[in-house]
């Protein structure tokens, strides 16, 4: 018999054999509690401690094996060549949404801060990364972070270890970081090799200089109502940046997210529902789901698929939010690849009324992003917040 069947069946004999009801209550709650106690100790006995561990105390009113949903389901991840998009052959109708201009507009900005901070309290604002192993994608995006860094004058550091260093070497440096007063954000380039605890790693970085918004303070303090989280993720910052800056509306919209990671889905699902919007979540165990993305007055995806989303997809005048960076082969590239994002631009360019394009989309305004909230965190040790 399972710990929760034991629990239950102790608190039944409890309130057969008990007195008045407040006593009956009290003496049955504790017993249940003992029983509860008696039946994990067991179940310990028996090795299933790590299983015990995962389920909640209230999931005794639900049973003894109510499953933990973030489980692991695995799944065929074999890459597969991208399916071919229809090449257009009638008049675009979408405005193509300028990343690359409004992230040198927001660069701008952010430099003249810059300036002000030095003139003020003669200090820069400083950016840490953190870079282990050599996957030329992880070593493009953090030139593009250094070089940006540079563009505005903020200072960039850069701890670059090999990917067969240890978890204790990766954390090592991140305290380096955490304690150097003349950083005031830090990121750990991702993904990390897979032998890595990735959570462990990113909950190392100090609160307060965590400008990839990953730490789970920040995205718990995003998720609710009456809370500010001290850094937004970049990704997402960016999509309604993009989106509010093209005079785009977002309350009352609906919107349909592709994706649900830390990185770009999650965060971008729970600012959008700060800016009113309703959202559709859609991943990899969704079903049907063009026939969500068909409702939706905007999407925005994230699923890291090339040409995922079609024309088909889309509803007359979406607008069409493409975070995807996808390489994929393309012998006549200098590099023997090219980017792309999750939607067959060629196809969506003639439904939406407005779509990103990859590149010069969403990449140059996350990185932007970054700056940003690099600025805001020296502006915060500083006193300059507003
Ligand atoms: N332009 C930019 O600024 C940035 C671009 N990116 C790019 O965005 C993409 C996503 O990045 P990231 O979030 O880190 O990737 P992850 O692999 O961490 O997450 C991908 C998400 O997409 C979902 N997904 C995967 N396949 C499908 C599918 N066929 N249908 C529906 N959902 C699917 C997954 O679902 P499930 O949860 O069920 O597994 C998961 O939630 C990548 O191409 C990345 O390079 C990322 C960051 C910034
Ligand atoms: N800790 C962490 N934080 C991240 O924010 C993070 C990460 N790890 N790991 C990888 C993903 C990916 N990502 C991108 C950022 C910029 C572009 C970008 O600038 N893209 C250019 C590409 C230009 C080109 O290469 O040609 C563009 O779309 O125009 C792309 C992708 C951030 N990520």
């Amino acid at each position: 018999m399972g710990g929760a069947a034991v629990a239950v069946l102790a608190a039944a004999t409890a309130r057969r054999k008990s007195g008045p009801f407040v006593s009956l209550f009290s003496r049955a709650a504790r017993r249940l509690h003992d029983a509860a106690e008696t039946a994990a100790a067991e179940e310990d006995k028996a090795g299933t401690q790590s299983r015990r561990r995962r389920r909640s105390s209230s999931s005794l009113l639900l049973g003894p094996d109510f499953l933990d949903t973030w489980d692991p389901i695995s799944r065929d991840t074999t890459p597969q060549a991208p399916p071919r998009c229809a090449q257009a052959d009638y008049d675009r109708t979408a405005t193509i949404i300028d990343g690359k201009s409004i992230a040198e507009d927001i660069r701008f900005h952010i430099a003249e801060e810059v300036c002000q901070m030095k003139r003020s309290v003669g200090h820069v604002p400083g950016l840490a990364v953190v870079l282990v192993g050599d996957r030329r994608d992880s070593e493009s995006y953090v030139r593009y972070k250094v070089k940006g860094c540079e563009e505005v004058g903020i200072k960039s550091l850069l701890a670059k270890l090999p990917g067969n260093c240890s978890e204790d070497e990766v954390m090592d440096s991140v305290s380096r970081f955490n304690e150097d007063p003349s950083v005031h954000g830090i990121l750990v380039q991702l993904p990390l090799p897979e032998f890595m605890d990735e959570e462990r790693i990113l909950s190392t970085i100090s609160l307060e200089k965590d400008v990839d918004g990953f730490h789970p303070l920040n995205v718990g303090n995003l998720a609710l109502r009456s809370r500010n989280p001290l850094f937004v993720p970049c990704a997402a910052k960016a999509c309604i940046e993009l989106l509010l800056q093209s005079g785009i509306e977002l309350m009352g919209k609906h919107v349909a997210v592709i994706g649900r990671s830390k990185v770009v889905g999650l965060p971008t699902s729970l600012l959008l529902q700060r800016h009113h919007a309703t959202v559709s979540v859609i991943h990899a165990f969704t079903t049907n789901p063009e026939a969500i993305t068909r409702e939706s007055d905007i999407v925005i995806s994230a699923a890291g698929v090339a040409n995922l989303v079609r024309g088909s997809w889309l509803k007359q005048g979406a607008v069409v939010i493409d975070v995807g960076t996808n390489p994929i082969e393309d012998p006549t590239s200098d590099y023997g690849y090219r980017l792309t994002g999750d939607v067959c631009f060629e196809e969506a360019v003639n439904v939406a009324s407005a779509i990103t394009p990859v590149p010069g989309g969403v990449g140059p305004v996350t990185i932007a992003m970054l700056l940003g909230n690099t600025l805001d965190s020296a502006k915060r040790v500083y006193g300059q917040s507003d």
